[in-house]
């Protein structure tokens, strides 16, 4: 089983001898690619001791910068610092289903005044 590393950890290695990144749940050690990134320094150097997943999606690396990660894996990221991707029903689900009750029974309201009329 790989090591697990929290959030707070990664936290304390936001330096250019010493940078820490998550992507996807996994941490990364880019000390050593810091200087070769493509996209500079300064884009590593800002998301560093950070999780920069969404960052490192926005800019739609290739394939290729996906694998070259493995070679800066250092662990995963610990459970409980793991942001769940489906939360319990929320507000927006309750909003959703209360919208298509009084949307079906407008739909019943117009369709039997139709019929009435005929
Ligand atoms: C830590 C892991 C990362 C690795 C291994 C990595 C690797 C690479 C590689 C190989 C490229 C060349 C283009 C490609 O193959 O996609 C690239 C470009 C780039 N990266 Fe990263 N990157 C990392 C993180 C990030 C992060 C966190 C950001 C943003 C904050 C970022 C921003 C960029 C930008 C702006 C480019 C230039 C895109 C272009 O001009 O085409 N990278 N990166």
């Amino acid at each position: 089983m790989s090591k697990e590393i929290s959030l707070a950890t990664v936290k304390k290695h936001n330096t250019p001898g010493d940078l820490w990144i998550v992507i996807d749940n996994k941490v990364y050690d880019v000390t050593k690619f810091l200087h070769e990134h493509p996209g500079g320094e300064e884009t590593l150097l800002t998301v560093g001791g950070t999780d920069g997943t969404e960052d490192f999606n926005d800019v739609g690396h290739s394939a290729e910068a996906r694998e070259l990660l493995k070679k800066y894996f250092i662990g995963n990221l610990a459970e409980s610092d793991i942001k769940q991707n489906k939360p319990p029903v929320g507000c927006r689900e309750i909003g959703i289903a209360v919208g298509a009750i009084l949307l079906g029974m407008a739909l019943v309201y117009v369709i039997k005044r139709g019929t009435a009329k005929n």
